[in-house]
């Protein structure tokens, strides 16, 4: 599918799907509000389904989009951009924390190189979907052109589609790309309003005059494109990264197939944000897995109006947040399935 019939497919949320969802939460065997934000989150999912209960959210698949950053030159991670084509062949070998979390979850792995500079290894579970070989310095000049932000939002449309014909139920996004936490920041500044010091973090772990350092780049990068967040392709192009194009293309294509999309950290975060700028019904598609320690994930998820499910003070990107959200995500649906009414079990109401 193309960008364009992905986002004509996108329709808002079945209202009387949710409606039913939320009826039948109060009349099963438990006080109403009891099970708090997973009563929300199953309501919400009947009405992207249409129908209540909602399909489980299973099997699940998370897909590791990976790419490389020209912004990289600028000194903003203390690692070097050759770590991200060696975590691909570590995905690959099964080695990553995402793959202990997805093996713990009964997750399957895809990783997709949408733009890492060096090539990539073979594997079974490797789609080479290269659109360029890293972004340009986004300080400097667009970190890419829109056509290639189109291209690589299309490869993730063509994830997406391929794991829905393949009969898998959620979504799980995952990222990998050293210095991507830069475009990250931008991207969020841009589309929320927010200062770059309010949504530029550590990333990896760097120091405080490093942070100050990368805060002063995203700047830079923003007075010098000064993107309108109403032009969002031109916006991604200018700060973004070919993985954060290909993520907003993954959760576009979750939403017009109405399958559910675990949305994991920071990188997630602000291309759910170019997601719904381009789309605003993509929401209805969004779980928000949890809550980055990024302080940039915050404001994106708070500007989308998602509740986080977890809050570990991850902040590990990969997907990991993602994957670890998912039983709870098919928890949350498997009470509409599952738990007895109490006319049905007999149980006597308040
Ligand atoms: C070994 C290693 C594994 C990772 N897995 C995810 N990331 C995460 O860290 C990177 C972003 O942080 P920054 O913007 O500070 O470079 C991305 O690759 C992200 O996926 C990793 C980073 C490293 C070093
Ligand atoms: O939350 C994330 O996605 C994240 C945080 C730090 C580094 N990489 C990713």
């Amino acid at each position: 599918m193309t960008l364009e019939s992905t986002l004509a497919a996108i329709r808002p949320a079945d209202a009387g799907a949710a409606a039913a969802a939320r009826d039948l939460q109060t009349r099963l065997t438990k006080p109403a509000g009891s099970l708090g934000d997973l009563e929300e989150l199953s309501i919400r999912l009947a009405g992207l389904a249409g129908v209540c209960p909602p399909p489980m959210p299973e099997p699940a698949t998370v897909a590791v989009f990976a790419g490389d950053h020209g912004v990289h030159a600028q000194g903003v991670t203390p690692w070097p951009q050759e770590v991200t084509g060696q975590m691909v062949a570590n995905f690959l070998a099964g080695g990553a924390v995402v793959n202990a979390f997805a093996r713990q979850a009964g997750a399957g792995v895809l990783v997709v190189d949408v733009g890492v500079a060096a090539p990539t290894v073979e594997g079974a579970n490797l789609l080479a979907a290269n659109v360029r070989r890293g972004t340009a310095d986004m300080t400097e000049e667009a970190a890419m052109t829109v056509a290639e932000a189109r291209a690589a939002i299309e490869v993730g449309i063509g994830v997406a589609e391929a794991q829905a014909a393949a009969g898998v139920r959620c979504l799980l996004t995952g990222d990998m790309g050293i210095a991507n936490t830069t475009p990250a920041a931008a991207l969020i500044a841009a589309f929320t309003g927010a200062d770059p010091a309010e949504v530029t973090g550590r990333g990896t772990g760097v120091d405080d005059d490093t942070l100050a350092h990368k805060v002063s780049v995203v700047a830079a990068a923003l007075r010098r494109h000064a993107p309108d967040p109403a032009q969002p392709l031109a916006t991604l192009a200018a700060v973004g990264g070919l993985e954060h194009a290909a993520l907003a293309g993954f959760i576009l294509g979750a939403a017009a197939h109405r399958l559910p999309v675990v949305v994991d950290g920071v990188i997630a975060a602000s291309a759910a944000l170019v997601a719904a700028a381009l789309a605003p019904d993509a929401v209805d598609a969004m779980v928000a897995g949890h809550r980055s320690a990024e302080p940039g994930a915050t404001v994106a998820l708070a500007h989308l109006g998602l509740t986080p499910l977890i809050d570990l003070g991850m902040r590990l990107g990969e997907g990991s947040g993602a994957v670890l959200a998912q039983p709870i995500v098919a928890a949350a649906v498997r009470v509409l399935h599952d738990v007895a009414t109490f006319d049905a079990a007999g149980v006597s109401e308040k």
